[in-house]
Protein backbone atom coordinates (compact mmCIF):
# COMPACT_ATOMS: atom_id res chain seq x y z
CA UNK A 1 0.00 0.00 0.00
CA UNK A 2 2.82 2.40 0.86
CA UNK A 3 4.17 2.02 -2.17
CA UNK A 4 1.04 2.66 -4.51
CA UNK A 5 0.42 5.74 -2.21
CA UNK A 6 4.08 7.32 -2.91
CA UNK A 7 3.71 6.06 -6.92
CA UNK A 8 0.20 7.63 -6.87
CA UNK A 9 1.08 10.76 -4.92
CA UNK A 10 1.66 13.97 -7.00
CA UNK A 11 3.59 16.08 -4.97
CA UNK A 12 4.25 19.67 -5.50
CA UNK A 13 7.72 20.36 -5.55
CA UNK A 14 8.13 21.93 -1.81
CA UNK A 15 6.59 18.91 -0.52
CA UNK A 16 9.35 16.41 1.43
CA UNK A 17 7.99 12.97 0.09
CA UNK A 18 10.89 11.00 1.55
CA UNK A 19 8.93 12.23 5.28
CA UNK A 20 5.85 11.54 4.21
CA UNK A 21 6.81 7.48 3.49
CA UNK A 22 8.57 7.47 6.93
CA UNK A 23 4.58 8.96 8.50
CA UNK A 24 2.83 6.00 6.70
CA UNK A 25 2.45 3.23 8.88
CA UNK A 26 -0.56 2.92 10.97
CA UNK A 27 -4.24 2.60 9.06
CA UNK A 28 -7.22 4.15 8.78
CA UNK A 29 -10.12 2.55 7.86
CA UNK A 30 -13.19 3.86 6.31
CA UNK A 31 -16.35 1.51 6.58
CA UNK A 32 -18.33 -0.57 4.10
CA UNK A 33 -21.29 2.11 4.63
CA UNK A 34 -18.71 5.13 4.06
CA UNK A 35 -17.83 3.35 0.93
CA UNK A 36 -21.61 2.78 -0.22
CA UNK A 37 -23.34 5.51 0.72
CA UNK A 38 -21.12 8.90 1.20
CA UNK A 39 -19.40 10.94 -1.65
CA UNK A 40 -16.71 12.68 -0.07
CA UNK A 41 -17.70 16.33 -0.22
CA UNK A 42 -14.77 18.86 0.80
CA UNK A 43 -14.58 22.33 1.34
CA UNK A 44 -11.40 22.11 0.47
CA UNK A 45 -13.47 19.89 -0.60
CA UNK A 46 -12.91 16.42 -0.75
CA UNK A 47 -15.62 14.94 -2.94
CA UNK A 48 -15.49 11.16 -2.78
CA UNK A 49 -17.99 8.32 -3.21
CA UNK A 50 -15.89 5.79 -3.43
CA UNK A 51 -16.97 3.42 -5.84
CA UNK A 52 -18.64 -0.18 -4.83
CA UNK A 53 -17.54 -1.66 -8.18
CA UNK A 54 -14.12 -1.06 -7.96
CA UNK A 55 -12.29 -4.45 -8.23
CA UNK A 56 -9.09 -2.57 -7.03
CA UNK A 57 -10.00 -2.43 -3.38
CA UNK A 58 -11.03 -4.96 -0.96
CA UNK A 59 -14.84 -5.55 -0.56
CA UNK A 60 -15.05 -4.36 3.43
CA UNK A 61 -12.88 -1.37 3.77
CA UNK A 62 -10.44 0.82 2.27
CA UNK A 63 -7.64 1.33 3.88
CA UNK A 64 -5.23 4.02 4.15
CA UNK A 65 -1.80 3.91 5.76
CA UNK A 66 -1.64 7.13 8.10
CA UNK A 67 0.37 6.94 10.81
CA UNK A 68 0.58 10.18 12.55
CA UNK A 69 -1.12 10.00 15.94
CA UNK A 70 -0.41 13.35 17.54
CA UNK A 71 -2.69 14.97 15.51
CA UNK A 72 -15.90 24.92 4.57
CA UNK A 73 -11.96 26.66 3.36
CA UNK A 74 -11.31 30.18 2.57
CA UNK A 75 -9.19 31.40 -0.36
CA UNK A 76 -5.92 30.74 -0.07
CA UNK A 77 -6.39 27.64 2.66
CA UNK A 78 -4.87 24.72 0.56
CA UNK A 79 -8.39 23.21 -0.58
CA UNK A 80 -6.52 22.25 -4.47
CA UNK A 81 -3.10 21.55 -2.88
CA UNK A 82 -4.31 19.42 0.06
CA UNK A 83 -7.39 18.09 -2.13
CA UNK A 84 -4.95 16.50 -4.40
CA UNK A 85 -2.71 15.26 -1.47
CA UNK A 86 -5.78 13.26 -0.23
CA UNK A 87 -7.30 12.22 -3.47
CA UNK A 88 -3.51 10.50 -4.44
CA UNK A 89 -3.62 8.51 -1.34
CA UNK A 90 -7.13 7.05 -1.59
CA UNK A 91 -6.11 6.86 -5.79
CA UNK A 92 -9.64 8.85 -5.87
CA UNK A 93 -9.73 11.28 -8.88
CA UNK A 94 -9.44 15.15 -8.31
CA UNK A 95 -11.45 17.78 -9.06
CA UNK A 96 -11.24 21.65 -8.80
CA UNK A 97 -15.01 23.54 -9.03
CA UNK A 98 -13.65 26.91 -10.19
CA UNK A 99 -11.42 25.00 -13.04
CA UNK A 100 -14.68 23.15 -14.30
CA UNK A 101 -16.83 26.20 -14.22
CA UNK A 102 -14.30 28.09 -16.16
CA UNK A 103 -14.33 25.17 -18.90
CA UNK A 104 -18.32 25.40 -18.84
CA UNK A 105 -18.09 29.01 -19.66
CA UNK A 106 -15.69 28.06 -23.03
CA UNK A 107 -12.63 28.19 -20.71
CA UNK A 108 -13.29 32.05 -19.18
CA UNK A 109 -11.24 32.52 -16.40
CA UNK A 110 -13.39 32.86 -12.99
CA UNK A 111 -11.82 36.77 -12.79
CA UNK A 112 -13.84 37.16 -16.45
CA UNK A 113 -16.35 35.49 -15.76
CA UNK A 114 -17.05 38.49 -12.42
CA UNK A 115 -15.94 41.11 -14.74
CA UNK A 116 -18.54 39.91 -17.87
CA UNK A 117 -21.46 38.25 -16.32
CA UNK A 118 -21.33 38.96 -12.37
CA UNK A 119 -20.82 36.97 -8.96
CA UNK A 120 -24.87 36.02 -9.63
CA UNK A 121 -24.03 34.16 -12.75
CA UNK A 122 -20.76 32.77 -11.29
CA UNK A 123 -22.50 31.47 -8.34
CA UNK A 124 -25.26 29.64 -10.70
CA UNK A 125 -22.74 27.89 -12.24
CA UNK A 126 -21.33 27.03 -9.24
CA UNK A 127 -24.17 25.08 -8.58
CA UNK A 128 -24.64 23.15 -11.55
CA UNK A 129 -21.19 21.99 -11.11
CA UNK A 130 -21.73 20.68 -7.27
CA UNK A 131 -24.59 18.92 -8.04
CA UNK A 132 -22.83 17.21 -11.19
CA UNK A 133 -20.03 16.32 -8.86
CA UNK A 134 -22.30 14.96 -6.40
CA UNK A 135 -23.44 12.18 -8.72
CA UNK A 136 -19.86 10.78 -9.23
CA UNK A 137 -17.89 8.54 -7.46
CA UNK A 138 -14.44 8.55 -5.94
CA UNK A 139 -13.11 11.92 -5.45
CA UNK A 140 -11.86 14.37 -4.17
CA UNK A 141 -13.12 17.89 -4.80
CA UNK A 142 -12.15 21.61 -4.30
CA UNK A 143 -14.50 23.24 -3.43
CA UNK A 144 -14.77 27.21 -4.34
CA UNK A 145 -14.25 29.47 -0.93
CA UNK A 146 -17.67 31.20 -1.38
CA UNK A 147 -19.66 28.01 -2.07
CA UNK A 148 -20.54 27.71 1.23
CA UNK A 149 -22.93 31.01 1.21
CA UNK A 150 -25.00 29.17 -0.81
CA UNK A 151 -27.54 27.42 0.95
CA UNK A 152 -28.41 24.45 -2.00
CA UNK A 153 -24.82 24.03 -2.32
CA UNK A 154 -25.38 22.07 1.30
CA UNK A 155 -27.74 19.63 -0.32
CA UNK A 156 -25.12 18.56 -2.84
CA UNK A 157 -22.15 19.05 -0.36
CA UNK A 158 -23.49 16.68 2.12
CA UNK A 159 -24.10 13.98 -0.31
CA UNK A 160 -20.68 13.25 0.44
CA UNK A 161 -18.12 14.40 4.05
CA UNK A 162 -17.62 17.72 3.34
CA UNK A 163 -14.11 18.98 5.31
CA UNK A 164 -13.35 22.50 5.99
CA UNK A 165 -9.78 23.44 6.47
CA UNK A 166 -9.49 26.11 8.97
CA UNK A 167 -6.84 28.50 8.39
CA UNK A 168 -5.96 31.67 10.26
CA UNK A 169 -7.13 34.75 8.62
CA UNK A 170 -3.27 36.46 8.87
CA UNK A 171 -1.34 32.84 7.07
CA UNK A 172 -3.87 33.20 4.45
CA UNK A 173 -3.93 36.85 4.41
CA UNK A 174 0.22 36.13 3.63
CA UNK A 175 0.15 33.48 1.07
CA UNK A 176 -2.30 35.75 -0.87
CA UNK A 177 -0.25 38.75 -0.87
CA UNK A 178 2.57 36.53 -1.79
CA UNK A 179 0.94 34.87 -4.78
CA UNK A 180 -1.15 38.28 -5.57
CA UNK A 181 -5.19 38.36 -6.43
CA UNK A 182 -5.26 38.46 -9.99
CA UNK A 183 -7.56 34.85 -9.77
CA UNK A 184 -9.44 35.97 -6.91
CA UNK A 185 -12.01 38.58 -7.91
CA UNK A 186 -13.29 38.89 -4.33
CA UNK A 187 -9.80 40.39 -2.89
CA UNK A 188 -9.76 43.32 -5.48
CA UNK A 189 -9.38 46.22 -3.51
CA UNK A 190 -8.42 49.64 -4.94
CA UNK A 191 -6.95 51.06 -1.29
CA UNK A 192 -3.11 52.19 -1.00
CA UNK A 193 -2.32 49.89 1.85
CA UNK A 194 0.42 46.98 1.22
CA UNK A 195 -0.65 43.85 -0.52
CA UNK A 196 -0.79 42.05 3.07
CA UNK A 197 -2.98 44.25 4.45
CA UNK A 198 -5.26 44.42 1.55
CA UNK A 199 -5.63 40.96 1.64
CA UNK A 200 -6.44 40.97 5.14
CA UNK A 201 -9.23 43.56 5.25
CA UNK A 202 -10.75 41.86 2.60
CA UNK A 203 -10.36 38.42 4.30
CA UNK A 204 -11.96 39.76 7.72
CA UNK A 205 -14.91 41.13 5.88
CA UNK A 206 -15.68 37.83 3.79
CA UNK A 207 -14.95 35.87 7.35
CA UNK A 208 -18.16 37.96 9.27
CA UNK A 209 -20.01 37.12 6.08
CA UNK A 210 -19.75 33.64 5.83
CA UNK A 211 -17.25 31.94 8.99
CA UNK A 212 -20.34 30.79 10.22
CA UNK A 213 -21.52 28.75 6.98
CA UNK A 214 -18.14 26.97 6.93
CA UNK A 215 -19.00 25.22 10.78
CA UNK A 216 -21.74 23.32 8.38
CA UNK A 217 -18.86 20.72 7.35
CA UNK A 218 -18.64 17.48 9.27
CA UNK A 219 -15.24 17.55 9.94
CA UNK A 220 -12.87 20.42 10.63
CA UNK A 221 -8.97 20.44 9.96
CA UNK A 222 -7.82 23.51 12.18
CA UNK A 223 -4.13 24.74 11.12
CA UNK A 224 -3.80 26.52 14.91
CA UNK A 225 -4.66 22.85 16.41
CA UNK A 226 -2.48 20.91 15.15
CA UNK A 227 0.20 23.08 15.51
CA UNK A 228 -1.09 23.43 19.00
CA UNK A 229 -0.59 19.40 19.00
CA UNK A 230 2.78 19.98 17.59
CA UNK A 231 4.31 22.05 19.45
CA UNK A 232 4.92 24.29 17.01
CA UNK A 233 4.74 28.28 17.67
CA UNK A 234 2.77 29.02 14.26
CA UNK A 235 0.81 27.27 11.43
CA UNK A 236 3.17 28.50 8.36
CA UNK A 237 5.67 25.41 9.67
CA UNK A 238 2.86 23.03 8.68
CA UNK A 239 3.19 20.77 5.54
CA UNK A 240 0.57 20.30 3.18
CA UNK A 241 1.20 16.53 3.96
CA UNK A 242 1.18 16.72 7.68
CA UNK A 243 -2.17 18.59 7.16
CA UNK A 244 -3.95 15.86 4.65
CA UNK A 245 -2.77 13.44 7.30
CA UNK A 246 -5.06 15.24 9.64
CA UNK A 247 -7.53 15.55 7.34
CA UNK A 248 -7.82 11.55 6.88
CA UNK A 249 -7.67 11.50 11.24
CA UNK A 250 -10.54 13.94 11.41
CA UNK A 251 -12.90 12.12 8.60
CA UNK A 252 -11.92 9.15 10.51
CA UNK A 253 -13.19 10.41 13.61
CA UNK A 254 -16.86 11.64 11.73
CA UNK A 255 -17.42 8.28 10.59
CA UNK A 256 -17.02 6.66 13.87
CA UNK A 257 -18.96 9.12 15.00
CA UNK A 258 -21.91 8.90 12.58
CA UNK A 259 -21.48 4.71 12.71
CA UNK A 260 -21.67 5.13 16.45
CA UNK A 261 -25.32 7.24 16.39
CA UNK A 262 -26.31 4.42 13.67
CA UNK A 263 -25.82 1.95 16.63
CA UNK A 264 -27.09 4.20 19.01
CA UNK A 265 -30.27 3.71 16.93
CA UNK A 266 -30.72 0.71 16.77
N1 LIG B 1 0.43 24.29 4.18
C1 LIG B 1 0.82 25.27 3.39
N2 LIG B 1 1.83 26.06 3.75
C2 LIG B 1 2.25 27.09 2.98
N3 LIG B 1 1.69 27.40 1.78
C3 LIG B 1 0.67 26.65 1.37
C4 LIG B 1 0.17 25.54 2.13
N4 LIG B 1 -0.87 24.98 1.45
C5 LIG B 1 -1.01 25.70 0.32
N5 LIG B 1 -0.08 26.70 0.25
C6 LIG B 1 0.09 27.71 -0.78
O1 LIG B 1 -1.00 28.62 -0.65
C7 LIG B 1 -1.49 29.01 -1.93
C8 LIG B 1 -2.97 28.64 -2.05
O2 LIG B 1 -3.08 27.21 -2.02
P1 LIG B 1 -4.24 26.47 -2.79
O3 LIG B 1 -4.35 26.95 -4.21
O4 LIG B 1 -4.07 25.02 -2.55
O5 LIG B 1 -5.49 27.03 -1.99
P2 LIG B 1 -7.03 27.03 -2.36
O6 LIG B 1 -7.73 26.94 -1.07
O7 LIG B 1 -7.31 25.98 -3.37
O8 LIG B 1 -7.19 28.47 -2.99
P3 LIG B 1 -8.39 29.11 -3.84
O9 LIG B 1 -9.68 28.70 -3.22
O10 LIG B 1 -8.16 30.58 -3.70
O11 LIG B 1 -8.19 28.61 -5.22
C9 LIG B 1 -0.61 28.29 -2.97
O12 LIG B 1 0.40 29.19 -3.35
C10 LIG B 1 -0.04 27.12 -2.19
O13 LIG B 1 1.21 26.72 -2.69
O1 LIG C 1 -14.46 32.98 -1.76
C1 LIG C 1 -15.10 33.14 -2.83
O2 LIG C 1 -16.23 33.60 -2.85
C2 LIG C 1 -14.47 32.68 -4.10
C3 LIG C 1 -13.42 31.80 -4.05
C4 LIG C 1 -12.76 31.30 -5.27
O3 LIG C 1 -12.41 29.92 -5.06
C5 LIG C 1 -13.67 31.41 -6.47
O4 LIG C 1 -14.71 30.47 -6.41
C6 LIG C 1 -14.24 32.80 -6.60
O5 LIG C 1 -13.16 33.68 -6.75
C7 LIG C 1 -15.06 33.18 -5.36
Amino acid sequence: MEAKVLQTLQYPTWIDSEKFARKLSGSVRFSRRMREEKTFQVLFSAHMRPNVASSRRSPDSLKVSCSFKNFPGMMGSGKTTVGKILSGVLDYSFFDSDTLIEQSVDGTSVADIFKLYGEGFFRKKETEVLQKLSLMHQLVVSTGGGAVTQPINWRYMQKGISVWLDVPLEALARRIAAIGTDSRPLLHQSDSSDAYTKALNRLSTLWEERGESYANANARVSLENIAAKLGHRDVSSLTPVTIAIEALEQIEGFLKEEDGMAIARY
